[in-house]
């Protein structure tokens, strides 16, 4: 077996969100999230509840060390002997750090792979903000740090798709075979305000119109399976943000009432708008959103998310090939499902925009 050419990158870069390990780290940790955004305290009140509720340890960080040891078999698997890097926007490892080592070790270029799969400001151009703010601080310490290059968003390739369409007909599979085929398929994913999603993109609206494609392709490719096409619907979870601000709505605890009183039988909740089971899922969906559908009656499952499903993992892979093959001019295929064409590699020009003023970015047209 020859090994991919994934020339120029000597390294992978896992980026993520970051969360805290114990009770000590929720208050710091959701400062860091918090600073300049302007959430009110009677929220972060709340959402640290979430946190202290799971002993104050948030699941994203195993999560993101059990990708990093199934990527790391992935790539070993197919030939490829590449570090792979992991860095956080809010919580140890910080980016600042991890680039640090990565210069180092010598590193010269990255490709870096963000566990957030949409176009959106908080999804995309904040961790290029981040990247942009850990490398200079990289150079001030006098090293050199990696070129990096964001591989694109995976929210349509098909390893994102099929752990997504595997995960819903089990979680299909776990209802009472009497209300099964009727269920109407709820994809949630996180709200953001309504101003973000309209700014998403180049184009605008990217957020949303990135869901509904993916959330219409697991339908289809449910009834491929099963022979129904179920109904669905796309809702959001976890809103922030004074209460003034307009956020992407229904939001999933209302769209199950509303569901059951117009007399839906059954719904499967499809956590599409996240690649693992972090604390969005555990405490919005399994214990506030599963208690609203106790309280209503309504027989509700939850479908696992993507995580280190081996299709998901390999994912990462195709990205760094295709990725590779286009920085030096080789043949491309760019797999994607659902119509959509795939995610620029390189951000135009003011996709995302941060409202609150621009700031130095990596990875786009405007770095
Ligand atoms: C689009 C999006 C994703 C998905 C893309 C991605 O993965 O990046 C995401 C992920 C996550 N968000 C997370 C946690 C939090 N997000 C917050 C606040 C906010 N999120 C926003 C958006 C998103 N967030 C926004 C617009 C805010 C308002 C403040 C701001 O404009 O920045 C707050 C503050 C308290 C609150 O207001 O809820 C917390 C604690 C965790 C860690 C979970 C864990 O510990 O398992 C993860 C993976
Ligand atoms: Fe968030």
């Amino acid at each position: 077996m020859t090994a991919p050419d994934v020339a120029p990158y000597d390294a992978l870069l896992l980026v993520s969100f970051g969360g805290p390990e114990k009770p000590e780290d929720v208050v710091p940790f959701l400062e860091n999230v918090t600073r300049g955004r302007g959430i009110p305290r009677e929220r972060l009140e709340e959402v640290g509840e979430h946190y202290f509720l799971f002993g104050g340890k948030s699941p994203i960080n195993d999560q993101n060390r059990a990708f990093l040891a199934a990527l790391r078999e992935d790539l070993a698997a197919a030939g490829l002997d590449l570090p792979v890097y992991w860095g956080n926007r809010n919580w140890d490892p910080y980016l600042a750090d991890t680039l640090a080592e990565m210069a180092r070790d010598g590193v010269r270029r990255a490709a870096c792979f963000f566990t957030s799969v949409y176009s959106s400001y908080s999804g995309c151009r904040q961790y290029r903000e981040n990247l942009a703010e850990a490398s200079a601080a990289v150079r001030e310490q006098g090293l050199e740090p990696p070129v990096l290059d964001r591989l694109r968003l995976p929210y349509n390739h098909p390893g994102f798709a099929e752990a997504n369409v595997d995960a819903t007909l089990a979680a299909l599979a776990e209802l009472p075979t009497e209300v099964r085929d009727g269920a109407r398929l709820v994809f949630v994913t996180h709200s953001i305000p309504t101003a973000m999603d309209e700014s998403a993109g180049p184009d605008g609206h990217a957020y949303t119109r990135q869901h509904h494609a993916i959330a219409e392709h697991v339908v289809l490719r449910v009834q491929e399976e099963t022979g129904r096409r179920h109904r669905h619907d796309v809702v959001f979870c976890s809103r922030s943000g004074p209460p003034h601000v307009p956020w992407l709505e229904p939001d999933v605890n209302d769209h199950l009432r509303a569901l059951q009183q117009a007399g839906e039988g059954a719904a499967v909740l499809v956590p599409i708008g996240f690649v693992s089971d972090h604390m969005e899922v555990i405490y919005d969906l399994d214990t506030e959103a599963l208690a609203t559908a106790e309280e209503i009656g309504m027989p509700v499952t939850r479908a696992a998310t993507a995580g280190v499903d081996p299709r998901f993992v390999a994912t990462v892979r195709d990205l760094l090939v295709e990725r590779a093959a286009a920085e030096t001019g080789r043949d491309v295929s760019r797999a994607t499902v659902g119509g959509q064409r795939a995610v620029h590699d390189r951000c135009p020009a003011h996709c995302c925009p941060n409202l609150r003023g621009p700031l130095p970015t990596l990875c786009g047209a405007d770095a």
